[in-house]
């Protein structure tokens, strides 16, 4: 059992997919946290990051590994644990530029498709062309969404306080980097079930989730 869930900033992907695997026993893989350690380790070797050459030329260098246990995920660059570093605004500003770049995303994609492919039980997989682009034969695609103020208000709340307009404005721009990159922009893939996660509790829509898989287990 695959499962690709993919939507913009904020709309809950994380907390859902490590959820609705702990749950059903599937692993775990945070796309995001892959190309936010490849960012941190271009920040913290000098690389230019407004120079997608240089970002090219440095894109097969750090070794990344993903721990894929829901219930404890883990993520290491050359193997230090960088799951602290790589959620700092700095990063978070620049990961659009480093995953708009193709070399970057060959190497990330082939990675993706080897960890699922090594997925015993089945994996839910999370990102933003996941469904399009990395796992087009997922056994169930979601796409979350949620409206701009809501997840702004989940971030700030997340960030301890952090003023809501700024942080809106941030995940727009994130989202509107995201979706108008050449390479396999943030998309909804035509056979994905979008679900809009606004007005439901994180607990709704881990059942949502959890019921669409079970369906779809039951179809197989
Ligand atoms: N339906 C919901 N209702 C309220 N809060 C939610 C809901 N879904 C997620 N959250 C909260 O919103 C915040 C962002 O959620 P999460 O990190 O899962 O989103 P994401 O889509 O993975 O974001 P990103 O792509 O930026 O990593 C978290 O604090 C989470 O607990
Ligand atoms: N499949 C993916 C997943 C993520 N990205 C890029 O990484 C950034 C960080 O993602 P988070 O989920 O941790 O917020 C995101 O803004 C994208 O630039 C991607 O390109 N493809």
């Amino acid at each position: 059992m695959i499962v690709a869930i993919d939507g913009p900033s904020g709309t809950g992907k994380s907390s859902t997919s490590k959820a609705v695997a702990a749950q059903l026993g599937l692993s775990y893989l945070d796309t995001g946290a892959q190309y936010r350690a490849i960012t941190w380790w271009m920040v913290h070797n000098g690389i230019d990051l407004t120079d997608p050459g240089a970002i090219a030329d440095a894109a097969g260098k750090p070794g990344i590994v993903s721990g894929t246990d829901p219930l404890a995920p883990t993520i290491t660059v050359d193997g230090a644990d960088v799951s602290g570093p790589i959620r700092t605004t700095e990063v978070t500003s620049k990961v659009s530029a480093v995953s708009a770049v193709p070399e970057v995303r060959t190497r990330i994609t082939e990675l993706q498709r080897w960890i699922a492919e090594s997925a015993e039980k089945g994996i839910v997989v999370e990102g933003r062309d996941i469904g399009t682009t990395v796992l087009p034969d997922a056994d169930l695609k979601i796409f979350l969404t949620a409206s701009p103020e809501a997840r702004a208000a989940r971030r700030s709340g997340e960030l301890k306080g952090a003023d809501v307009k700024a942080t809106q404005e941030a995940l727009i721009k994130r989202d509107a980097a995201d979706s108008s990159r050449k390479t396999s922009p943030l998309a909804k893939a035509d056979d994905a079930v979008e679900v809009d996660t606004t007005e439901l509790t994180l607990q709704q829509v881990i059942e949502c989730v959890v019921t669409l898989v079970e369906e779809k287990r039951a179809e197989k």
